[in-house]
């Protein structure tokens, strides 16, 4: 149910808003039930359990770490419960929320990466407001969307900083702790009901990561999951998680409450110093397994699972394709003002380019040699442009060079370029050709150059398109402008569809892999277990 389906008449989405969000106490549980996720190699077919019958929930006004030793399956866990694992990937088992199977694109759920990614040049409150503009409902008005920003920025912590540039390569920016605080931000914009967060303290400095998980707490407070993977926290932030989920080799070693840990996990003793890493995680496993705690944690678990499925009111509700392509058009451009190495500096090469290229071939007149010169001149300018206008792209930089060395080497005539693919179709649908049509013919026509050999008669422009450059002069240097134009809206126009049909057509790859991938894997975990079994039943010697 979106959040917009309030049974509320006559309320304000603002108040709708507040509202739905966790103040009404409505929490959702979430419970994960022997999942288990096992990896396919892409290169070989062989698999690989990265987590294993692994049960537990979350709370609800608490906050949970999970914590393990590097490659002890914390991200996959976190992914799992997310929906968002990778496509070489099979899970089994259940998850739930209030009851309910999450579905895999859940609108309840956030997930902050460990990577923020902001446009550099825009500032706090600008992130949080274009943010709030492309993912909640259309009807929200500009003050409530505001009203909604400013309390973020307050619960973040944000408030000094709130106007401050995110920064770039050229200029300094928000730090680290105070950007992962903006990430977070970013997310409970929707008041999701439950956060995951894939190690929100990793690179920040104590006290930054103690503010960030203070931040979290105080989330967790209003009614929400937080689950966090974190690595190795110092005690005085250990001190604020409320659960924890111990992990070693995919399989839990603790579940419960974080300050007991410390009491029931078994320190290490004179006779596990004979014993190695893996005999001793196995231990702990097995240990976890008998214990009481695994044993009341399965009982609430199916507590939870077989409780009422209370429908979630999803605070959620996207803005509308039309909202979400002019918020974006508008930031793509503010950005773009702002930059000053991807507007400013290439609009004044593109100045001292024109300068330099004039000056080069002012006054060329009509001699039989200008003829090369001129298409030289046109072929460069042509040439600069598209390097100027690609070479945002890092991995060209390099490429780049080599293009400016051999810039008059590259360019073929029409009529020898091979018929198929080169000629038809990639020079009707190739921006170049008729890009330097247009120029040579803007160039050349109406001209009468000088004649090879004295005495004989001036050389016409026309001639000169047609016999030397293979340009045809059928239309108008206005009809390659035009061609340009529909070349130009075009391919945007593709573009944008491929991007609004991606999701559909991986999601139909995705089945398809699964069809093909299922069957062979669940033979395998079937033969695993069935291979396990027979060996604990066997009469030791
Ligand atoms: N899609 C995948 N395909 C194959 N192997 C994978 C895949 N995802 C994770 N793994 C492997 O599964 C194991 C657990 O990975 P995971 O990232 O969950 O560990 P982690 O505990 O989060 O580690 P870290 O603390 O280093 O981030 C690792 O050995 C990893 O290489």
């Amino acid at each position: 149910m979106e959040f917009l389906q309030s049974k509320e008449s006559g309320t304000s989405d603002r108040s709708k808003y507040k509202s739905n969000g966790a103040e009404n106490n409505n929490g959702a549980y979430l419970v994960w039930e022997d999942l288990t996720v096992v990896a396919q190699s892409l290169k070989n077919g062989t698999t690989k359990k990265l987590v294993s019958g692994l049960s537990g929930y979350a709370e609800p006004d608490r906050i949970m770490a999970i914590m393990g030793p590097s490659g002890s399956g914390k991200s996959t866990l976190l992914d799992a419960l997310a929906g968002r694992l990778s496509r070489n990937t099979l899970m089994t088992g259940n998850i739930l929320l209030n009851g309910k199977k999450a579905p895999i694109d859940s609108r309840d759920v956030s997930y902050v990466t460990q990577d923020d990614y902001f446009l550099g040049t825009l500032s706090v409150r600008e992130i949080l407001t274009y943010s709030s503009h492309l993912r909640l409902p259309s009807k929200m008005t500009n003050n409530e969307i505001d009203e909604i920003v400013q309390e973020t920025i307050v619960k973040m912590g944000l408030q000094d900083c709130a106007e401050n540039k995110i920064g770039n390569w050229h200029l300094r920016g928000i730090s680290t702790g105070e950007k992962r605080r903006l990430s977070i931000g970013v997310e409970i914009l929707t008041q999701p009901k439950v956060l995951f967060l894939d190690e929100p303290t990793s690179g920040l400095d104590s006290a930054s990561a103690f503010f960030v998980l203070l931040v979290l707490n105080s989330i967790a407070h209003d009614g929400r999951i937080v689950v966090c993977s974190v690595h190795q926290p110092s005690g005085h932030l250990f001190d604020l998680f409320d659960d924890l989920l111990l992990l070693s080799n995919g399989e839990t070693i603790y579940f419960g409450d974080a300050k007991l840990a410390v009491k029931v996990i078994p320190t290490s003793s004179n006779s596990q110093i004979k014993l190695t890493t893996d005999e001793i995680k196995a231990k702990l496993v097995e240990k976890y397994k008998d214990s009481d705690i695994s044993k009341n944690m399965r009982k609430r678990v199916q507590e939870l699972a077989l409780s009422e499925q209370v429908e979630i009111v999803s605070n959620k509700s996207n803005a509308g394709w039309w909202k979400q392509l002019w918020t974006l058009s508008g930031r793509s451009f503010l950005n773009m003002s702002r930059d000053m190495g991807y507007y400013w500096l290439r609009t004044l090469f593109y100045i001292l380019v024109s300068v330099s290229a004039g000056n080069l071939y002012f006054n060329i007149g009509l001699s039989y040699q200008s003829i090369v010169q001129r298409a030289k001149c046109d072929a460069f300018v042509y040439g600069f442009m598209i390097c100027l206008s690609i070479g945002g792209l890092p991995f060209f930089l390099e490429e780049f060079k080599m293009l400016m060395m051999m810039a008059s080497e590259i360019f073929k005539l029409l009529p020898d370029l091979p018929k198929f693919f080169w000629r038809y179709p990639m020079s009707y649908i190739s921006f170049a050709s008729w890009a330097i049509q247009g120029q040579y013919k803007n160039d050349m026509i109406g001209l009468d150059f000088d004649p090879q050999n004295p005495g004989d008669t001036e050389v016409k422009g026309e001639e000169v398109l047609q016999k030397i450059f293979g340009v045809e002069l059928d239309h108008s240097k206005w009809c390659d402008l035009l061609a340009l134009l529909v070349l130009l809206v075009s391919y945007r126009l593709i573009l944008l569809a491929a991007l609004k049909y991606k999701e559909k057509s991986l999601s139909l790859l995705r089945r398809l892999y699964a069809s093909h991938f299922r069957q062979p894997v669940k033979q395998l975990m079937l033969m695993k277990e069935k291979f396990i079994s027979s060996k604990t039943n066997q009469p030791t010697p």
